[in-house]
């Protein structure tokens, strides 16, 4: 696959597009038993090399790429399109992270390849950004910025959460007009089941799901235990086969 999928295009603006809202695509690779990580969420491969490129070229589209701090802290990933060809000089997404009580580790892999590797930013790096809660001390704020991450401060709703339909405004506040949400399973929790933007209109755009066939048995679920409940139905706009695995793109 040397090119962008098609049928990719038809669901999700690139990243040049111009367009009127924030661009929101909730993903994730999910197990036949809707398992994403293993017991104590240990991170599992489940995408195969085709989907996994595929999941590339769909960060390419996106100005950023979204996850929550657990997924850091437990996968300490690299969230960037490196598996495309280097010739290609597209942009790098921009890292976002949902951390709350900033409890961000100052050693994560984004923050050490951003600081060590000066000479890849902007062309395959970009400084991780942080949203955290606006009770987050100063003194914690000076320390992770001092370590060379962005710290940006926003309010946050009852459960203790970034509000998940403030988030086209505060992409909007960041100057990004897409963002590819990749989980964890709190993170794609919270999101499925707000279904409407500050302003009315539907929260996530576009839903694309690998789906591997394997079973993983204990691990941790799409969504947590006891959240499965008032999920909203899903419509199946497009499937795709990528090697072993399923791509589901799915409408709300
Ligand atoms: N297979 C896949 O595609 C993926 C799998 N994973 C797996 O997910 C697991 C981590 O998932 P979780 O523990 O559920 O953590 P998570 O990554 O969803 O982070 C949850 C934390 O994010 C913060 N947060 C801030 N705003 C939030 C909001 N609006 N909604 C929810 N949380 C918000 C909270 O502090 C919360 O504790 C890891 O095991 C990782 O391997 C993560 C991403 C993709
Ligand atoms: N698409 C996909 N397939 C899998 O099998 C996965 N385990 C994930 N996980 C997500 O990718 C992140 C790791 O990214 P890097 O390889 O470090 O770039 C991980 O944190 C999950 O968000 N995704």
């Amino acid at each position: 696959m040397h090119s962008l999928p098609q049928f990719l295009l038809d669901y999700i603006p690139t990243a040049t597009a111009t367009v009127e809202r924030p661009h929101i695509t909730l993903t994730w690779a999910q197990s036949l038993d809707s398992k994403i990580a293993g017991p104590g969420g240990s991170r599992v491969i489940l995408s195969g090399p085709e989907s996994m490129l595929m999941t590339h070229w769909m960060r390419s589209m996106h100005d950023a790429i979204l996850i929550g701090v657990n997924t850091l802290i437990l996968d300490n990933p690299r969230l960037q399109a490196n598996l495309l060809p280097p010739s290609l000089n597209l942009p790098p997404p921009q890292p976002l992270i949902l951390d709350p009580n900033l409890r961000f580790p100052v050693t994560s892999r984004i923050l050490n390849e951003w600081n060590t590797k000066p000479d890849q930013r902007g062309r395959t790096i970009r400084q991780p950004w942080i949203i955290c809660g606006d009770q987050v001390s100063s003194e914690r704020i000076r320390k992770v910025e001092d370590a060379g991450a962005r710290v940006v401060q926003f309010k946050l709703d009852d459960n203790g959460h970034i509000s998940p339909a403030s988030l086209p405004s505060i992409l909007s506040d960041l100057n990004l007009k897409s963002v590819m949400i990749e989980g964890g399973s709190k993170v794609l929790s919270t999101f499925l089941h707000c279904q409407n933007r500050d302003d009315g209109s539907k929260l996530v755009d576009s839903i694309v799901v690998t789906v591997a066939p394997m079973f993983i048995g204990e691990g941790v679920g799409v969504v947590p235990q006891g959240e499965d409940i008032g999920l909203p139905s899903l419509k199946n706009i497009h499937t795709e086969i990528m090697g072993k695995d399923a791509v589901m793109i799915c409408s709300l």
